[in-house]
């Protein structure tokens, strides 16, 4: 059985002016345990809403969301949670931006754990952070008992990177992680991030307008246009596409429109 499968997922909205939006038009794919798979589209094509069904943000209206063998889109939210990492495009999003990065860690360590235990922020624990952090080259190692607020955007979504797959989560969703990062560091994070992913054998989800990062990481493109996914690309065909043959797809799908 695939790590997640989507069966017939529609979601609808309500329109403030009246009538219903359709987000997500019966939306059927699987996703193999510790594989990488982009989602690609257009504007308002209902990527976000597919990440906001995964994690319960909001209730499907049909069909049947699975992670590792278990329906998740009746799960307790609670429980979601603990299954799924998260790293959003706004590089102060999911973390404490007042606490320190060691405080922010410890806390997502604790994450699931009961309510009530204290932090345990022994000099051990540090010493093997600061270690652990040595190895991205961007100086974190010396920034642990600074506010989050006061890292650049490239320190902190490797912060955030490391909360999200600190207790090895089933499922890691990356939500335009890098579209609000200089090139450079863009690059560093994508290729800190693939190297998190191969060492944990994350199964991986990420939203991206990189096209050229869904060609060199992902093992299955699927491209989604209003509500639905259009076409998927899969490795052995994807060695074989240009950023040109992506942009082109997507431009044809936007012209259709009009
Ligand atoms: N809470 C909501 N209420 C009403 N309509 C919504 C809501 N959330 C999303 N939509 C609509 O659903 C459609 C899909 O939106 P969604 O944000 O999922 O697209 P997207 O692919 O993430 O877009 P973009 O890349 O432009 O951010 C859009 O028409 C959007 O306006």
């Amino acid at each position: 059985m695939a790590h997640v499968i989507f069966k017939n997922v529609s979601k609808n909205f309500q329109r403030k002016t009246g009538g219903l939006i359709t987000s997500l038009d019966q939306v059927n794919f699987s996703i193999e345990e510790g594989s990488t798979t982009a989602i690609i589209g257009t504007n308002g094509a209902g990527k976000s809403t597919l990440f906001n069904a995964l994690t319960r943000q909001i209730d499907i209206n049909s069909g049947e969301i699975y992670l590792s063998g278990q329906r998740i889109d009746q799960m307790s939210l609670s429980k979601v949670v603990s299954k799924i990492g998260q790293v959003f495009q706004n590089p102060s999003h999911g973390t404490a931006p007042r606490m320190t990065v060691f405080e922010n860690l410890v806390l997502a360590e604790k994450r699931g754990e009961k309510r009530g235990l204290a932090l345990s922020l022994s000099k051990k624990k540090e010493s093997d952070l600061a270690n652990y952090l040595s190895k991205f080259h961007l100086d974190l190692e010396n920034r642990l008992d600074v506010p989050i607020e006061f890292l650049s955007g490239g320190q902190r979504q490797i912060i955030s990177l490391i909360m999200a797959t600190l207790k090895q989560p089933e499922l890691l969703l990356l939500d335009e992680h890098t579209a609000a990062l200089d090139p450079r560091t863009a690059r560093q994070v994508m290729e800190i991030t693939q190297t998190m992913v191969r060492d944990f054998h994350l199964t991986t989800l990420m939203i991206t307008h990189h096209l050229a990062d869904a060609i060199k990481y992902a093992d299955q493109i699927l491209v989604l246009h209003r509500g639905r996914i259009v076409n998927s690309h899969q490795r052995d065909e994807i060695t074989h596409l240009s950023t040109t043959d992506l942009y082109e797809e997507l431009e044809n799908l936007n012209t259709s429109e009009e």
